[in-house]
């Protein structure tokens, strides 16, 4: 996850590969809470492992059921319908499916047997209404305190005395959530009688109401509904476990790499997305139609999808959004590339979710160029005639995040502006891994990928500083000095003798090496403390005056350059390697300090060393990279100096972040 303040996306060219998707966050909680609920274990796969995730499984626990996490399984035991814990206090970040339907049942529970709960979130959740369900509830007889503002929570549910006498009334054109939360919880309450709920305005978001009855059927409990205005709860209802369930893919995650596939995938090599496909029980599985429309060429299986660009530019819509409320957020971007302008419509549910979401995506929209317009209930988008760099606002709103990374594929549209994501770890609510995915079935062209080099002498820190600098930005990271490092314990391994340039560079040229930060393997075997040896050190400088090893190395260098960045370090990163970088720092500091910290620093690794020896061998390594006849050491011309002997680490890669911010677009 890139716990990083932004991440700025080069611009994207072309997508291909397969997704396997994360699972999806409504039904994970739903299941969450009907296994909790339930009497006995439940067995559940392929759960969601996320922000929302985590406070549901919080919430039950401190409720008094066991979850235990068994490798990529989750098993619960439940409550069987009954309180083990009277008294608590539940923090339920901005998840809205833990909020609504654990209110309505503990304040049934709470009615029933006697508690008191209380239940609060993050600021925002205490934005979010939650009015209609305390309404609702509090018809029956639960008693219900707002904590702070009236109609929000936080919320204590104290007790009271259950009347169901009538059919309860709930609104219906809000949020379908209110509704859920109800069914969901209602069964408690049912002994001996069943229970009527009328739902009073227009439901909106039916799928997600579909998923709930679904999903009770699966836990033994068959709501008959009348059209979408009346539904009833079986007398007598009990949740019992299925034993296993099953999680599918999230749906509305599935529509970034269903636009993707729509943007920028070639028929002969789809984007492939897993975990959701025909006879997907989510509502927002339907947005593939919206796509359809806009152009998008797509393939069904039974559980996967696999996407690629129909018609270009896509096609314009104006659409009623009332069924995919969530994933028609990507639509609003995709119409950043349509041949006209876009109208999504009956989409007023936005206003109350995570942000304001049609205030967001108006503004984001408008920030790359798109004339928007926007109603109570309506968005309109115009796509850019001129594309600008901007730093997207996330508002923590994860849909927010990943619907920009989309933006970035305006060379498509003409135009070759890099995007900024603010903020990217918010996505960590339903994907933590969005990003990884993303860039993992993305590609641009290389001159697009920025690349920072940071060139000097040994021990100057230079791979200190460039890995620190990376992960600050969360781009890739290329040691060269390790691959110099790897060639050399692999000619040694190889028995091959170091004064043959020849034998050398084959050895060079067919490095079965295999990254997997910060670990590097030789062939299988974990070499990364082994090359550290200051004796492989002056190996590799002896074989890195070779023309013919350097050649060996440099397409590996290359293929480090990969969206969305690279931080390089080295001795010619900036002079050979990547003459085109946009920021080159050449590195030094006195021999005296360099051997000191090479010192300390073998020293703190469990290593011998002598400082004298130490300079004598850092310096006749640094006459040998400097006079080598290719690829010197020196500072490329256009590169920026930077000694650090007077700063601490931090100071050099604030140093460096502030270079590198001043020649950034936005
Ligand atoms: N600015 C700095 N101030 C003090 N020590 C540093 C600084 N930069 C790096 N070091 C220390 O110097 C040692 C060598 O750094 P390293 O990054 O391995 O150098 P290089 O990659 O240039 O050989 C490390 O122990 C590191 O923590
Ligand atoms: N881009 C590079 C990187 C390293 N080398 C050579 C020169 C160095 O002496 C060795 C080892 O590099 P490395 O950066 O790991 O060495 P130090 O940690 O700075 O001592 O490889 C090179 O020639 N070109």
């Amino acid at each position: 996850m890139y716990a990083i303040p932004f991440l700025d996306l080069p611009p994207l060219r072309a997508a291909s590969g397969t997704v396997r998707l994360p699972g999806s966050k409504s039904i994970s909680n739903r299941v969450l809470l009907l296994a909790g609920l339930s009497e006995g274990t439940t067995r559940i796969h392929d759960l969601l492992d996320s922000d929302d995730t985590r406070v549901m499984i919080e919430a039950l626990r401190t409720l008094g059921c066991e979850v235990r996490r068994e490798g990529v399984e989750c098993v619960v035991t439940g409550l069987g319908g009954r309180l083990h814990t009277r008294e608590a206090s539940l923090f339920l970040g901005n998840a809205g499916t833990a909020m609504r339907p654990l209110a309505a049942a503990l304040s049934l529970l709470a009615a029933q047997e006697g508690g008191r709960f209380e239940v609060s979130g993050v600021a925002r959740m205490h934005e979010r209404p939650i009015g209609d369900l305390v309404d609702a509830l509090s018809q029956i007889g639960c008693d219900i305190e707002y904590l702070g503002q009236e109609g929000y929570p936080p919320l204590r549910l104290a007790g009271g005395a259950l009347r169901i006498d009538a059919p309860i009334r709930v609104r219906g054109d809000v949020s379908s959530q209110f509704l859920t939360a109800l069914l969901l919880a209602l069964p408690l309450a049912s002994a001996g009688r069943e229970i009527t709920v009328e739902v009073q305005g227009e439901l909106i978001s039916k799928p997600y109401v579909e998923i709930t009855l679904n999903l009770l059927r699966r836990f033994g409990i068959e709501v008959a509904r009348d059209g979408w205005q009346r539904f009833v709860v079986p007398a007598d209802s009990r949740y019992r476990s299925p034993g296993e369930i099953h999680v599918e893919g999230d749906a509305s995650s599935a529509s970034y790499f269903v636009a993707l596939g729509a943007l920028a995938a070639t028929e002969a090599a789809p984007v492939r997305i897993e975990g959701v496909g025909e006879g997907s029980i989510q509502g927002d599985i339907r947005f593939v139609e919206a796509a359809e429309a806009m152009g998008a060429r797509v393939r069904r299986g039974p559980n996967c999808l696999e996407v690629s660009r129909g018609a270009w530019p896509l096609r314009a819509i104006d659409l009623d959004c009332n069924h995919i409320p969530d994933a028609a957020m990507t639509l609003a971007v995709m119409a950043l590339y349509a041949d006209g302008p876009c109208t999504l419509r009956n989409i007023a549910s936005w206003r109350v979710k995570e942000t304001d979401r049609i205030a967001a995506m108006a503004a984001e929209c408008a920030k790359l160029g798109a004339q928007v317009e926007e109603g109570a209930d309506w968005l309109r988008i115009t796509p850019p005639q001129h594309w600008k760099p901007a730093a997207i606002h996330t508002y923590d709103d994860h849909r927010v995040a990943m619907c920009f990374s989309l933006a970035a594929f305006n060379p498509l549209a003409g135009q070759r502006v890099p995007v900024r994501i603010l903020d990217p770890k918010c996505v960590a609510k339903t994907f933590p891994d969005y990003f990884e995915t993303f860039f993992a079935v993305v590609q641009a062209d290389a001159s697009d990928v920025p690349v920072i080099t940071i060139d000097g002498p040994t021990a100057s820190g230079k791979g200190t500083l460039a890995s620190r600098v990376a992960a600050a930005l969360g781009y890739h990271y290329l040691d060269s000095g390790a691959l110099y490092r790897s060639a050399a314990l692999a000619a040694l391994h190889a028995h091959a003798d170091l004064a043959d340039e020849d034998a050398v560079a084959a050895v060079a040229a067919q490095l079965p090496l295999r990254f997997d930060p910060p670990r590097i393997l030789l062939a299988g075997e974990d070499i990364t403390e082994r090359i550290r040896h200051e004796e492989i050190g002056l190996a590799a400088s002896r074989i890195s005056a070779y023309p013919a090893v350097r050649r060996a190395l440099h397409a590996l260098q290359l293929s480090f350059r990969r969206a969305p960045g690279l931080v390089a370090d080295g001795r010619d990163m900036g002079t050979v390697v990547f003459p085109d970088a946009a920021l080159k720092v050449f590195l030094t500091a006195p021999a005296a300090t360099r051997a000191e910290r090479r010192h300390k620093q073998l020293i703190s690794q469990g290593f011998s060393a002598n400082i004298d020896h130490l300079r004598q061998d850092l310096e006749s390594r640094d006459e040998r990279d400097r006079n080598r006849a290719t690829a010197p050491l020196k500072p490329a011309e256009d590169a920026r100096s930077l000694d650090n002997s007077a700063l601490s680490i931090e100071a050099s890669v604030q140093q460096v972040l502030a270079w590198w911010q001043a020649r950034r677009p936005f």
